[in-house]
């Protein structure tokens, strides 16, 4: 369940009903491109894939010898997996991310590795990403030196279905390949084999995320007031002036969830618009209860120039008792409470506090941290970011600021060779 709380915006009713029209508006105009190619909108079909996720489930069931999973890849092809692997890993087999190229991990991540019960997984959509493919040479070599004609069992490909350099060797070597479908980029593939293998591997109920996020399609199309991606995507559009956007996850099993929600608003929406307008708000990510104390003194008393939003779950699966201890009176008022309500309380605390000061706030309520639960609220985020692209006049899905830096560091490494 996830629900809605705008209580310290007592202004938000009415603001719906006046701009029921232009959401109704971008809606339509967004849902039009959906046949289109290239309308890169293919995320919204993932949740039904029923078929990729059998082919899903046969491969690990395949390799039940894997203990170690290094996934390289980064941005989109790293974020999702890695935020929902932190929440869901029943399995106990060990997760590692090179979605980085620093030299020293990397040495120290293949020293403790056994290769024999090692699955790497590179991902990239485009198969062209330098610092995937710097991490992929260097584990390839790894695994070819290590297992001899044995490696290709233990590596696994998650690409384009048919371009880039990575399907090519793939078909060439005979090796496991996932598609990420063609309208389906990498910020929005976290429902794709770039999420749903390796949380196979992480033992994730992969039913329970994907009905989430079909909950999350039903919302989306629902009539304007109970639709929830509508509704947050108009708190982002009316507070559009506001130039920080706080994601603040009061869970520790969803640390990394503001990281993925980092790349999904800021490099969807942060560019110009139709008529050349430097378009977007910068998400800040944060966590409960650890940035209240490190950023909630700034988002108290500093500027207000933020729109914080707040998740925060319901309910706990386990709970733990806090225990008295004699000679800690200073204590006692935990004595006796759980870990769970005291979780909770500080993230009530915190709202209050944040709207007392004047920050626009609201809070987004999850019934628990289960698959199910996050499953909607990725897929609700996703479209939130849609309908912010037609409301914002960009495309969400394109992310032409980054070539620069990639063409400059192509420059670079050959000037210093
Ligand atoms: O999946 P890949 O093609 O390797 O892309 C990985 C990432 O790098 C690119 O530079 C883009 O800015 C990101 O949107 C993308 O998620």
């Amino acid at each position: 369940m996830l629900r809605l709380d705008t209580r310290f915006l007592p202004d938000f009713p009415e603001a719906l009903k006046a701009h029921a029209p232009l959401l109704e508006e971008a809606r339509r105009s967004l849902l039009a491109k959906r046949k289109n190619p290239g309308s890169m909108l293919g995320f919204l079909d993932l949740p039904e894939d029923t078929e990729t996720l059998r082919e899903i489930r046969r491969y690990r069931e395949a390799n039940p010898w894997v203990e170690d999973f290094v996934l390289i890849g980064i941005g989109g092809s790293a974020l999702g997996p890695k935020a929902l692997e932190a929440a869901f890993n029943e399995s106990g087999v060990r997760f590692h991310y090179v979605d980085h190229v620093e030299p020293e991990p990397v040495i120290k991540l293949l020293r403790a590795l056994d290769p024999g019960k090692t699955l790497v997984n590179v991902v990239s959509k485009s198969g062209t990403t330098a610092e995937t493919l710097a991490g992929f040479l260097v584990f390839l070599d790894w695994l070819k030196g290590a297992l001899g004609e044995a490696w290709r069992r233990h590596l696994v490909v998650t690409t384009d279905p048919e371009t880039g350099p990575l399907r090519a060797l793939a078909a060439r070597e005979g090796l496991r390949a996932f598609a990420i479908p063609k309208e389906v980029g990498g910020r929005f593939s976290v429902l794709s084999p770039v999420g749903l293998l390796p949380l196979a591997f992480a033992g994730a109920d992969l039913e329970a995320l994907l009905m989430g996020a079909r909950k999350a399609n039903e919302t989306a199309l629902a009539p304007v007031e109970e639709s929830l991606p509508l509704k947050t995507a108009l708190l982002l559009h009316l507070h559009r002036h506001l130039p920080v956007h706080a994601f603040m996850v009061y869970s520790e099993r969803l640390k990394h969830l503001p990281e993925w929600f980092v790349q999904l608003h800021d490099e969807s929406l942060g560019k110009r618009d139709k008529e050349g307008n430097r378009v977007g708000t910068t998400a800040l990510p944060a966590l409960g209860p650890q940035d209240q104390h490190a950023q909630v003194q700034l988002f108290r008393e500093g500027p207000l120039d933020k729109l914080l939003a707040m998740v925060v779950p319901e309910s706990p699966l386990e709970d733990l008792r806090i225990p008295p201890a004699e000679g800690l009176e200073a204590a006692s008022y935990l004595f006796g409470k759980t870990l769970f309500g005291l979780l909770r309380a500080e993230a009530e605390a915190t709202y209050q506090a944040l709207a007392e000061a004047g920050q626009r706030v609201y809070a987004l309520y999850l019934s628990q941290v289960s698959p199910y639960a996050v499953g909607w609220l990725l897929q609700h985020l996703m479209w939130q970011t849609a309908f912010l692209g037609e409301l914002w006049g960009v495309n969400a899905f394109d992310q032409p600021g980054v070539e620069l830096g990639k063409r400059l560091t192509r420059a670079f490494l050959e000037a210093w060779k």
